[in-house]
């Protein structure tokens, strides 16, 4: 495989420059059964896309091929391409540890690490060695939460435990350690699912203004968040992209029937 070679077959038509990720003919197979088949999709950089489809569809499996998670799963196979600014990150001399710095990953249940609030934030500028002095690594800790929307509320508590901290305030703890390492992609699988409304409402909030920066792409059961805070949908169905394009496109008009029935809450 050429490993610097762009794929410009023109697909969804995103114009070169918004186009942050290029996945051609992906197919995933944990031991012989395949979860995702044969998917090609363009993804938007400075730009929220939802992954939806019924329960098993492939949409967890689909966004881990981002960040090759599926490598670390035994017995998961993937094949295909992926390119993320045209270089291909399925090239077996792409390092998995620098390419899951670039594209951060946040889970259902907030994972913050038996850790101070500080030392959560800090952990990755250490191991990747971006900060040269205390004040700088301080300088990072900060920014990342504030760019979290967490600062106000933990500055006068870094040296407690980040795992004290309320379930929404811990998925926020997440996305500031996520971001301390400068990520250029957003991974989410169901963020907002272990949270109440208010929490959600707070990370949806922040979604929307790291968007700005950040390329994001994010798995949700919920019809209505998707339709908050995406610009895109890609609808999977049983391991396969049925449909994929502007999320109100999506939702008011669909080219398929089947995903027409998942949106209006026939099936899934
Ligand atoms: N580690 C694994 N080993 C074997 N099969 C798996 C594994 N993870 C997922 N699968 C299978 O792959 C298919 C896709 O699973 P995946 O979790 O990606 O779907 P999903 O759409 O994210 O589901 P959900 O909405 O329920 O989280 C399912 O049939 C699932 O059982």
């Amino acid at each position: 495989m050429n490993d610097m070679m762009p794929i410009s077959d023109g697909q969804a038509g995103i114009a070169g420059l918004d186009r942050k990720i290029v996945v051609k003919d992906v197919t995933v197979r944990y031991g012989s059964k395949v979860a995702i088949d044969d998917v090609s999709l363009q993804i938007k950089d400075n730009n929220v896309t939802a992954l939806i489809g019924p329960s098993g569809c492939g949409k967890s499996t689909f966004l881990r091929c981002i960040n090759r998670m599926n490598d670390t799963i035994e017995g998961c196979h993937v094949t295909g391409s992926i390119q993320i600014d045209n270089q291909e990150i399925m090239a077996s001399r792409v390092d998995p540890a620098v390419l899951r710095a670039r594209v951060g990953m946040v889970f259902q249940d907030p994972n913050p690490f038996p850790k101070t609030v500080f030392d959560n934030v800090a952990y990755g500028p250490r191991i990747h060695g971006l900060a040269s002095s205390k004040s700088e690594l301080e300088e990072i800790v900060q920014h990342s939460l504030e760019r979290a929307g967490l600062w106000e509320e933990v500055k006068d508590g870094l040296h407690k435990m980040g795992t004290a901290l309320s379930g929404g305030q811990q998925q926020r703890l997440v996305i500031a350690r996520a971001i301390a390492v400068n990520p250029e992609i957003i991974l989410m699988d169901e963020p907002c699912s272990a949270l109440d409304p208010i929490a959600t409402a707070k990370i949806e909030e922040l979604i929307d203004e790291l968007r700005q920066n950040y390329c994001i792409l994010i798995v949700t059961h919920s019809m209505s968040q998707a339709a908050r805070i995406s610009q895109d949908t890609a609808f999977f169905h049983m391991g396969r992209l049925v449909e994929t394009g502007p999320t109100e496109q999506i939702f008011t008009n669909p080219r398929e029937k089947r995903t027409h029935d998942y949106v209006t809450g026939r099936y899934g």
